[in-house]
């Protein structure tokens, strides 16, 4: 790598499991494609000894050329005047109120997903970061993998299955919720659980990919129709058809925390000249791609990524550009894409479904 690739100094807000993935991975000296430098400047947390355990973990480990600024709050992040970017890694509940409180310090912000809890707190959001003039971006990861990017070139430039006509996309986890406690993100209404927002996104970010051929204002609406099934005020499973009107393309998108395939195919994408599969250890990282001409006994192609560690150094590196280039949104997933998403999830999450008994946990 030369050395006028961008870096961004980090500031990281929480200390829970996705910080600590997010920071493992854009510490890691090399991935593919690799474009820009990473730097943690700052980490923030409701406790300065859960800050300092943190960095010890997995800040230090790497040697760090610059030692992170260590703080008991979120608000000396902010305010911490050497972070380019904060990446927000709390309870969805909490992204619309971090994100105020990082702009309004005029900071950029990587917003993990779902990046508010409904349209209306992601129009806030953004209406705050334009008036601002920063950058923002929801963390949908998934769109910034090599494999994912494969995918959309294969179906919109190189038309590869023909005439697109449908699709299906699943994310299951095998959740034991009642054994967790009552706070946790997975159990609580309050911090958005349910396999929506967490999971569903995911199945319903490949339907919009495959199906749509364009991202944000470009992109057509698609219809949508869904059920869901709860459970104590969480949906367990979340099913969504998308529908184009003016292509006749269909989607089905299913989440579920109730059952797990494992590492298997997770979505198919069909159309009049073949199909494709994906395939990897969940719909949020694809690994590897099948290609399977319509043609009877056609040998199939297959395309394999490697990554090392998880892979959400393909978004940091998407931000360091953006950055870079003075960027207020990204255009990979830029800030209509997530308020279509938010809406969609909105409607499925209005339109409900059949509640579980009660004592189900
Ligand atoms: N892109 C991806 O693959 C993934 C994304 N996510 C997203 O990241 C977000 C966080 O998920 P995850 O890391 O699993 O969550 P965790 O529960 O592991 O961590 C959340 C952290 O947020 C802080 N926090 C602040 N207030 C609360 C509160 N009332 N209850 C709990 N935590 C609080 C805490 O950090 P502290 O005490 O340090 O302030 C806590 O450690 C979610 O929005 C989720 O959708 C999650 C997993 C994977
Ligand atoms: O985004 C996610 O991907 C991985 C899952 O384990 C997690 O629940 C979810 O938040």
């Amino acid at each position: 790598m030369t050395t006028d690739v961008p870096t961004v100094r980090w500031g990281i807000v929480a200390t829970g499991m996705i910080s600590s993935w997010f920071v493992e991975d854009i510490l890691l000296p090399e991935w593919p494609h690799k474009s820009a430098n990473h730097i943690i400047q700052a980490i923030g947390s409701s406790s300065l000894d859960k800050c300092k355990k943190f960095a010890n973990d997995f800040v230090t480990p790497t040697k760090p050329k610059v030692q992170p600024s260590l703080y008991g709050s979120y608000q000396e992040v902010y305010d911490d005047k050497d972070v380019d970017c904060v990446y927000i890694g709390t309870p969805h509940s909490f992204h619309k109120q971090n994100c105020l409180d990082a702009i309004k310090a005029g900071k950029n912000v990587l917003c993990e997903k779902p990046f508010t809890m409904n349209a209306d707190e992601a129009e806030e959001v953004f209406a705050a970061a334009k008036e601002k003039g920063v950058f923002i971006m929801e963390a949908v990861w998934t769109r910034f993998f090599p494999a994912m990017q494969a995918v959309q070139k294969l179906l919109h430039e190189d038309q590869k299955i023909g005439r697109i006509i449908r699709m299906y996309c699943d994310f299951g986890l095998d959740i034991d919720i009642a054994s967790l406690p009552d706070s946790s993100r997975y159990k609580d209404p309050a911090l958005g659980a349910g396999s929506l927002l967490d999971i569903g996104i995911y199945s319903l970010t490949w339907g919009l990919v495959t199906l749509a051929g364009a991202v944000g204002d470009k992109a057509e609406e698609p219809e949508v129709s869904s059920t869901q099934t709860l459970s104590h005020g969480v949906d367990t499973s979340s099913s969504v058809i998308l529908k184009y009107p003016s292509t006749g393309r269909q989607g089905i998108c299913t989440s579920t925390t109730d059952f797990n395939r494992g590492g298997v195919s997770f979505a198919r994408i069909e159309g009049s000249k073949g199909h494709i599969v994906v395939h990897g250890g969940t719909a949020a990282s694809p690994s590897k791609i099948e290609f399977f001409p319509k043609e009877e006994g056609a040998k199939p192609d297959v395309w394999e990524f490697e990554k090392p560690g998880r892979g959400f150094y393909w978004e940091a590196d998407a931000v360091a550009h953006d950055l870079k280039a003075g960027k207020v949104e990204d255009e990979r997933m830029p800030w209509k894409e997530t308020l279509r998403m938010m809406e969609i999830m909105d409607g499925v999450r209005k339109r409900g479904g059949a509640k579980f008994p009660v004592d189900k946990w």
